[in-house]
């Protein structure tokens, strides 16, 4: 088991002065871990820019060379992977560590679950609680043997991979894009179609790459928000050229900076404007916030643009909860808006808060009880009241969870006093240059645990 986080690393940030200029924020997440997977999956060579160089992805890239794949740093951001095919991976050696990344550990497990092979899945101690059932349930119903596995089906668990896959039609229970992502990189492996169906779209990242990659997908409408996604299995992967547009779950942090340290204007450059993604910005212009979408355009499949931010009064809005799949992990830092917004802003449906790095529903609770903010969870609702301004003084626990981390010291940024937060060191998992890129427009972020004057 990775051993991260083991000497917490804790920070706190201050009342700053008006945040200015522009930033390119480092690549999607999930595009990357993808990018990488499908590089594995395709014969020949993939090139891949604009890689996320953080943790959580590094971990993915050693799995795929763990599994057989050539996969080689060529500079910043930029990387090569010689595939070996669907059905080609080999027997990996040791355990396969993903430290703190679900999407990594489970999606691999659906592209192991297409190949004969026995291999063994480990993670942090936040990722050995997170539910793991989710995955093994449609993969069993594949033909895929779990060997060994933690209680209730949680990490550390091994996988056997049949000779013949099984393909099946699987209504998900949840939104979620890792289980659609893990059966479809199963059905892969498995002759005839696999068809994932979902009641709400989550992200389409692994449908537009499989596109990309030449294999057969057809996306139809299911229901008011769902989707139902149909593969046809065994193609032969191509490799394809992949150009990772920035993250907007990064993006997130200095643009709700900007909005809530007066005076502040940032352009976060080149952000990628998928629709199944940007809920947090449509929720923000809701609540009266200056946010521009300038250059719009199209950059590797996906559509991008540089988002204009300025400083801005908010209002509290109601966010349906059909919008969580398209901003699920955006709700910690929209509770620190909303915590600088005037009136009421509740938040539904946040059930999937509470299995992500922390149960996040409790860690922004407790956060902006440390904060001073008032706010109330009614069932799976999160209730911020907000105010012009927020007291700050305490200390936030992050639960080994970058964003609980990211988003406490943004709003430390225009706390009265300021806000510490007892560990950043899983920042690195996703945003690895959080803290120079936000010093770098301004912000007062201090690591340590020195008084905060
Ligand atoms: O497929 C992906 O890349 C992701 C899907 C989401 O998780 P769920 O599928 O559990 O909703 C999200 O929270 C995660 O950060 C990335
Ligand atoms: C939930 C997240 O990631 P993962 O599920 O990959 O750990 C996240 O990055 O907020």
């Amino acid at each position: 088991m990775s051993s991260h986080g083991a000497n917490p690393v804790p920070a706190f940030a201050r009342r700053s002065a008006a945040l200015k200029g522009t930033v390119r924020v480092p690549g999607d997440k999930s595009v990357s871990h993808r990018s990488l997977i499908f590089g594995t999956l395709a014969v020949g060579e993939t090139r891949i820019s604009g890689l996320l160089e953080g943790e959580d992805v590094l971990n993915t890239a050693k799995a795929c060379a763990a599994l057989g794949a050539t996969v080689e740093r060529l500079g910043e951001g930029e990387w090569r992977v010689e595939g070996v095919g669907v059905g080609g991976l080999r027997v990996p050696e040791g355990v396969l560590d993903f430290g703190n990344a679900g999407t990594g550990s489970r999606l691999m497990m659906g592209v192991v679950a297409g190949n004969p092979i026995v291999a063994t899945f480990d993670g942090d101690a936040s990722l050995r609680k997170r539910p793991m059932r989710r995955i093994l349930d449609p993969l069993e119903k594949m033909g895929v043997q779990v060997v060994d596995a933690a209680e209730g089906g949680r990490l550390p668990l091994t996988l056997k991979g049949p000779q013949e896959l099984v393909p099946i039609i699987y209504e998900s229970p949840v939104a979620s894009a890792q289980i659609k992502s893990a059966v479809l990189l199963a059905g892969l492996g498995a002759p005839g179609e696999t068809t994932v169906i979902e009641k709400e779209a989550s992200r389409d990242h692994t449908e537009r790459m499989l596109t990309h990659f030449g294999a057969q997908v057809s996306v139809e409408p299911y229901g008011a928000h769902g989707r139902k996604v149909t593969l046809k299995g065994r193609p032969e992967l191509k490799p394809a050229p992949i150009r990772v547009p920035a993250d907007p779950s990064s993006a997130a942090f200095p643009l709700v900076a900007a909005l809530i340290v007066p005076g502040s204007e940032v352009v976060i450059e080149g952000v990628m404007t998928n629709p199944l993604r940007t809920g947090l910005f449509i929720t923000l212009k809701e609540m009266g916030a200056d946010i521009a979408f300038e250059n719009e355009r199209v950059e590797g499949g996906e559509s991008v643009a540089d988002i204009r931010v300025r400083a801005s009064a908010l209002h509290g809005v109601d966010v349906p909860a059909e919008r969580a799949p398209s901003m699920i992990d955006e709700y910690p830092v929209l509770a620190v808006a909303a915590a600088f917004a005037s009136g009421t802003t509740r938040m539904n449906g946040l059930s999937e808060l509470r299995v992500k790095e922390s149960d996040r529903l409790a860690a922004v609770a407790d956060g902006l009880k440390a904060a001073g903010v008032a706010h109330r969870i009614e069932g799976d609702d999160l209730l911020v009241e907000g105010a012009a301004g927020a007291a700050g003084g305490g200390t936030v626990a992050t639960h080994m969870d970058h964003r609980i981390a990211m988003s406490f010291l943004v709003m430390g940024l225009a706390t009265d006093t300021p806000l510490k937060v007892d560990d950043i060191s899983f920042i690195a998992t996703s945003f690895p240059t959080f803290l120079a890129q936000m010093r770098a427009l301004g912000a007062d972020i201090v690591e340590g645990v020195e008084a905060a004057a």
